[in-house]
């Protein structure tokens, strides 16, 4: 078979060992094999698949993905799985589902906002699904701006209770996944007051819903806020819309890590910084980065495979056309991606790292770190998704037409994919934070701080930052040569923590090689695509940067022949990749063909609505010609 014939033949050019590439992909023997055993676990399970997703009504799709909840946490219980092992079968379910908020965003805001005594309560209730939680921030007319938000907490010292209030449209609680039709209980952000006094933004624990009969609870207005893009995608995560009218909850719900508020009605302020109270989102996005390297590698994966088994134009003289992968325009949108998959997988690994050693550092009252670690994911986040999102329709594009088809998986993916650039923060507001920090940075430089980084690399954030700044009414007005200064500097970052992951130990055959070559299609691509930056900065001259456009040619080439092999060593199963396209085995055109006829609109040789709509029209043209 063609197809299969062509990625046999390009996995045996590989030059390097592809299974212990896949050790460095996954992070180390262990993550291998339980997300080796883990997707194959899924993967063989008929309740997850996941062809019929695009073709079942919003209400049919909802129900499917709650099937699919309750057999995934029926499977973790049975198998007796670890939490890793829960939260890798939840990954390769691949599904936006209320799990990932409970999961993912309830619990480490209990974990990391609650009192020991508020953890030792509503932790075991929530590892054991008695309870499913959401995070509801957001609110209709705020999101970016946190401080902003309007929903009201106000204790009443009488009852020893906060009142719960939605005191404007406004203020209504919107987007927060779970939230819409499953989640029993939320953290509820709103506004602590205290005698009448505003003390700022705090979490609390709010049920929602009676765990007898899941209806609303007295005083709570609840709901989905309706579709989203794309047809099946995030559609099968109940986005929601919640109002409270004077709900009242025990003053022991106010989550009090950070600041408590005694039987008195007496706010005191803990000795961990206010700032911890947004930390569930610093979580999130560190998440996010990981998450952006598995979307981008995923549609990369496609791509890949499938620029070997197209052949368009350029007959050989054995008579068949040349693999599109072999062109250089193909190489040149391709190639960068993929060096971009492996070098966000890298700081995605140390911002990891970041992240724990922060947590750790708190627990010893060190908050010193704070401020870089929230640069560092807000910036991450923001760079990583950005460039996720536009990698996975490039990633389309690159496949032609049977790209836009959704048996190539990649309309799917972008459209699941493409809110990463929102959610957990605005990419823009995010870098506007970042660009506040190198300020803060840059002001400090020379009182014994050295900036630390890649000379030419360094240098242009440096010449970036020379641009204006003002700061008006306590409101940082910030220009936009900044958010590129924050963007360099996130780019800086990722590119230092390749050449890092370089200096490690690198067992197997030809794999440093390999990674030194993607590491150095990223940092050159970077240095191509932001070029002017780079010659305003003096670090390079034009000649360099002429020598340096001519090296990322050369190493396309040096790629090439090892390109299958590469997007192997994410071993991810076809059912993973949902993607006729990107099946391991290449065999496209036959499925492309077997695929078509699954449509429903195929059930009928003549479509329904031909005899209402299409025979009369045809009909009367025949009654014309024969006038
Ligand atoms: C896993 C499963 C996946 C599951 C998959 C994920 C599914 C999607 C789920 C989505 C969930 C959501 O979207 S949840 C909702 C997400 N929402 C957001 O991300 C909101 C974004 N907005 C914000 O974070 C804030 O409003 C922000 C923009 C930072 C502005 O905040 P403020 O106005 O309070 O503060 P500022 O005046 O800007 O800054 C005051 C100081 O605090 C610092 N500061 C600000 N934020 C900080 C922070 N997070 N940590 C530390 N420090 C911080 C600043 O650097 C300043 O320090 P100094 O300079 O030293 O004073
Ligand atoms: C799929 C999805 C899931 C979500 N899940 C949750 C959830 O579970 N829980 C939750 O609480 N929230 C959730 N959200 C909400 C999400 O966190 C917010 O939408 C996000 O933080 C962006 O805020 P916003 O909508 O207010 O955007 P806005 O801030 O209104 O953005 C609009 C435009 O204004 C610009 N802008 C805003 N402020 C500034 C500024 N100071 N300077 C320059 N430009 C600015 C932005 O860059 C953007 O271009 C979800 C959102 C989506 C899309």
């Amino acid at each position: 078979m063609a197809g299969f014939d062509d990625l046999a033949s390009e996995r045996s050019k590989a030059q390097f060992d592809v299974e212990e590439m896949k050790v460095i992909w996954a992070g180390s023997r262990h993550t291998l094999e339980v997300s080796d055993r883990i997707s194959r676990l899924v993967a063989n399970d008929p309740v997850f698949r996941k062809d019929t997703r695009t073709m079942l009504s919003r209400k049919d799709l909802f129900k499917n993905t709650l099937r699919k909840a309750a057999h995934a946490w029926k499977r973790i219980i049975e198998l007796r799985l670890s939490e890793e092992e829960a939260a890798e079968l939840r990954f390769y379910v691949d599904e936006p589902a209320f799990m990932d908020l409970h999961w993912g965003m309830f619990i480490p805001t209990i974990k990391g906002q609650g009192t020991e005594e508020q953890q030792q309560k509503w932790l075991p209730l929530a590892y054991k699904m008695k309870i499913i939680g959401c995070y509801a921030q957001t609110e209709l007319g705020h999101g970016s701006n946190v401080q902003g938000l309007e929903t009201t907490a106000t204790f009443d010292p009488q009852t020893d209770e906060f009142i719960i209030h939605s005191p404007t449209l406004t203020s209504s609680k919107w987007w927060p996944g779970g939230l819409g039709k499953v989640s029993t209980h939320a953290v509820v952000y709103g506004r602590l007051i205290i005698d009448s006094k505003d003390y700022g933004v705090n979490g609390f624990i709010v049920q929602l819903r009676s765990l007898d009969d899941h209806l609303p609870l007295p005083g709570i207005t609840i709901g989905d806020i309706g579709m989203k893009f794309g047809s099946g995608a995030y559609n099968t995560m109940d986005n929601g819309v919640l109002r409270f009218d004077h709900v009242r909850i025990p003053r022991d719900q106010m989550l009090m890590r950070v600041s408590q508020v005694t039987r008195e009605g007496k706010l005191v302020q803990s000795n961990v910084p206010w700032q911890l109270v947004y930390g569930t989102m610093v979580y999130v996005r560190q998440k996010i980065v990981s998450d952006a390297s598995c979307a981008l590698s995923r549609a990369v994966c496609i791509a890949t495979r499938y620029s070997a088994v197209r052949r368009q134009f350029g007959l050989q003289s054995n008579g068949i056309e040349t693999q599109v992968i072999d062109y250089k325009t193909q190489q040149s949108r391709l190639f960068p991606l993929l060096a971009s998959a492996y070098a966000f997988r890298f700081v995605g690994e140390w911002l990891k790292w970041l992240y724990m050693d922060v947590n750790q550092r708190l627990q010893a009252s060190d908050f010193s770190t704070l401020p870089e670690a929230h640069a560092c994911t807000a910036g991450l986040k923001s760079l990583t998704t950005s460039a996720t999102a536009d990698g996975i329709e490039e990633c389309r594009k690159l496949c032609g037409g049977h790209g836009y088809l959704c048996s190539s998986g990649l309309p799917e993916l972008f459209a699941v994919y493409i809110p990463a650039c929102t959610y957990e923060g605005d990419n823009i507001v995010l870098l506007l934070q970042v660009a506040r920090f190198l300020i803060k940075t840059v002001s400090q430089l020379g009182s014994g701080k050295e900036p630390v980084g890649t000379t030419v690399y360094m240098g242009r954030v440096e010449q970036l930052m020379q641009c204006h700044c003002a700061v008006q009414k306590g409101f940082l007005e910030l220009s936009a040569d900044l958010v590129q200064a924050a963007v360099a500097h996130c780019q800086l970052i990722v590119v230092s923590k390749f050449i890092e992951k370089l200096q490690q130990d690198i067992p197997g055959k030809g794999v440093k090689g390999q990674l030194e070559a993607l590491c150095n299609i990223y940092a050159l691509f970077i240095l191509h695509k932001h070029l002017g930056d780079f010659l305003s900065t003096g670090c390079i001259t034009p000649k360099q940067a002429s020598l340096a456009n001519a090296q990322l040619r050369s190493l396309y080439s040096q790629v090439r022949p090892n390109a299958i092999a590469l997007v192997d060593a994410f071993n991810y199963t076809d059912h993973y990749l949902s993607s006729v396209l990107g099946r391991y085995d290449g065999n496209v055109y036959p499925k492309l063909y077997e695929e078509a006829w699954k449509d429903p609109l195929n059930d009928s040789v003549v479509p329904d609505g031909y005899q209402e709509y299409i025979q009369p029209i045809l009909k009367q043209q025949l009654r014309n010609a024969r006038l």
